[in-house]
């Protein structure tokens, strides 16, 4: 849902088919007036796709991680989900977790302090997501497109980009808007 409100802007609440294997999208964004193309790929998070998904880890150049802010064990598994990308992904690959749901406050149970945590104990980037009202989702994408720009142009006398300041100077923390 966090990659379809990204491509086309939309939240088909309730009416999802869970990923089978492996599902891309393409989404080229603007950064700095140069065009970056992304193609994100989603990977099933069920268990049993866990092998199909591993080969696409080595390609890639940055990963999203997603848990539910209602839902405790997504959280919880998001250890081992890091302890599989520093076995299968490159060393240098980018890395952001997400927490997403951001808009069902009333079943919240994962703390915003407890993602932070987690992200800073990691040393990765971190925000809270609604694919529903879009909130910070373009951010997370922008953020990680930035990055890799910069990765890739970076000269020796521009200074770095810095994508934990760039997104607390971005980020919302309530989740409730999308980016204007
Ligand atoms: N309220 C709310 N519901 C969401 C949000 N994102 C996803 N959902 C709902 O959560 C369910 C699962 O969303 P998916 O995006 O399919 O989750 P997934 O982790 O990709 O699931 P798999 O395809 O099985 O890996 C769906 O019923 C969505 O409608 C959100 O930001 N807010």
């Amino acid at each position: 849902c966090v990659l379809v409100r990204f491509k086309d802007g939309a939240f088909l609440g309730g009416n999802f088919i869970a990923t089978v294997g492996i599902d891309f999208r393409n989404k080229v964004v603007d950064v700095d007036n140069l065009k970056v193309k992304l193609q994100i790929w989603d990977t099933a998070g069920q268990e049993r796709f866990r092998s199909v998904t591993h080969a696409y880890y080595r390609d890639a150049q940055a990963l999203l991680l997603l848990y539910d802010i209602t839902n405790k064990p997504s959280f919880d598994n998001i250890r081992a989900w890091l302890t599989e990308i520093h076995e299968y992904a490159q060393r240098d690959v980018v890395i952001m977790l997400l927490g997403n749901k951001s808009d069902m406050a009333a079943e919240r149970v994962v703390k915003m302090e407890d993602g932070e945590k987690l992200a800073k104990e990691y040393g990765v980037p971190f925000m809270e997501t609604s694919a529903k009202t879009g909130g910070n989702v373009e951010l997370a994408f922008l953020a990680i497109a930035k990055e890799l720009k910069h990765r890739a142009t970076q000269q020796p006398n521009e200074p770095k980009f810095k994508i934990h300041d760039y997104i607390e100077s971005q980020k919302q923390k309530s989740g409730c808007c999308s980016l204007g």
